[in-house]
């Protein structure tokens, strides 16, 4: 039995508004407060705002004397110490100073530290040993200088990365609200494949997509279901796709036209529908993308470079929305070619290509199939679909993937 096949003038999607789609398809699951140090990595379901003014006090930036800056060029009488956590509690008059540390607080009374290194000490007599401050407030810093009550310190959607955190920390936070991690269950199709390590005599084939999936995902919040590999047959895999308990089911392998390329009737008979399919994108054209019940779907091609390039351009970013991403598609940054590349076609292309001494040099042949070329790669060149050629030196884009 053939799968309905679309004809072939059928217009491909173009690769952002395919992200587009996908994108809008999923809201965000739902989010929890949990402790800080378990939202590592995560990304902020809702704005969270200062707490605290930090620094609460106008504080010391180093260790020396706090004084007044309007008695330079002293001397001074020490009448007393403040330190981090310790402040000085009295107040400082006309001609006097205080020993201070760095993070404490400027004593009342005091505008500018004297930094031990250009004072000199006799008992409580405090004499200037080099130039001393130049400027009211110097070595001190403000109170509110990082930031105040009520500022914005992460946004919705942003990433919990260590600076963030360390910042909702000093704002006052003990937890963020984040979403559970994502369940995406993986299977892999075809009756050629075996698993990794196991014997492969004749045309056999050790599957290798779904430990690179897993690879590609392992610094996402994400619960792995693992359906193993499963055979090209019609009932086997709707009974599997029906029986999915995840957030999205990724499948490689029989996406394409042939009689054996099931994935798109063992969907629908599992009660799934098919939003798109066949992206204007090399390598990765037949992928795609739909929904059954609660679960999204994505189809990967199953040759390996395809299946690496739509989970970087589609699961990637599909998980990290899931998870709450806000911008969660891969940035490509602006790099110079070391070679000539020929004029593109209709599809948007990924050239595997390595960084070299600033430059970037394509893999001379870039079949799909390829994995050592794409295990050599540091990155991949992104072409617009009909970009001219272009010459050694021109400017292009990359995603870095290594
Ligand atoms: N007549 C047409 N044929 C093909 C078209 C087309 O438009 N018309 N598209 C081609 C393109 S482009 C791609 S990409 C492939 C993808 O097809 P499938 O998703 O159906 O992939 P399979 O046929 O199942 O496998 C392709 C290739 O990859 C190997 N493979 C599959 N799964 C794995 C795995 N998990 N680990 C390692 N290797 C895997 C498989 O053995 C095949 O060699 O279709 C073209 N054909
Ligand atoms: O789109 Mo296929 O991925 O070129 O080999």
């Amino acid at each position: 039995m053939n799968p309905p096949t679309p004809s072939p003038s059928a217009a491909l999607l173009p690769v952002e508004e395919a992200q587009a789609r996908l994108l809008a398809s999923v809201n965000p699951l739902p989010v929890q407060n949990v402790p800080l140090e378990r939202a590592i990595g995560r990304w902020t379901g809702e704005n969270l705002t200062a707490r605290r003014t930090q620094p609460a006090a106008t504080l010391s930036a180093m260790d020396g004397y706090a004084l007044r800056f309007a008695d330079m060029p002293g001397p001074w009488r020490v009448i007393g110490e403040s330190a981090a956590g310790a402040p000085f509690t009295g107040r400082v008059s006309v001609g006097e100073a205080t020993r201070i540390f760095t993070g404490a607080a400027m004593p009342e009374g005091t505008d500018t530290v004297l930094v031990q290194e250009e004072a000199a000490r006799d008992g409580d007599r405090l004499i200037l040993a080099g130039e001393g401050p130049p400027y009211h407030g110097r070595n001190t810093r403000a109170r509110g200088l990082d930031f105040h009550e009520g500022d914005v310190l992460v946004r919705r959607g942003e990433r919990l990365t260590p600076a963030r955190l360390a910042v909702l920390a000093t704002g006052g936070h003990g937890d963020a609200p984040i979403a559970r991690p994502v369940r995406v269950a993986l299977v892999a199709t075809g009756d050629e494949l075996v698993a990794p390590g196991q014997p492969a005599s004749g045309v056999a084939l050790p599957e290798s997509n779904r430990l690179m999936l897993r690879a590609m995902l392992a610094d996402l919040p994400v619960e792995t279901v693992d359906l193993g590999i499963l055979p090209d047959r019609l009932d086997v895999l709707r009974d599997a796709f029906g029986a999915v308990d995840a957030d999205l089911l990724v499948t490689t392998g029989g996406a394409s036209v042939g009689d054996h390329d099931l994935i798109r009737p063992a969907l629908e008979a599992a009660g799934g529908v098919i939003d798109f399919w066949r992206i204007a994108l090399r390598p990765g054209k037949p992928m795609m993308a739909g929904r059954m019940r609660g679960t999204a779907v994505l189809g990967l091609p199953g040759n390996p470079v395809s299946a690496f390039v739509t989970a970087l351009l589609f699961v990637r970013p599909l998980v990290m929305r899931l998870a709450g991403a806000a911008d969660p598609l891969p940035s490509p940054v602006a790099a110079r070619l070391g070679e000539a590349l020929a004029a593109n076609g209709p599809r948007t292309d990924y050239v595997r290509a390595e960084v070299r001494d600033g430059m970037v040099f394509a893999s001379s042949i870039q079949d799909s199939s390829m994995l050592l070329t794409l295990a050599r790669s540091s990155c991949l060149i992104v072409r617009a679909p009909h970009a001219p050629a272009a010459a050694a030196g021109d400017s292009a884009e990359i995603l870095m993937i290594a």
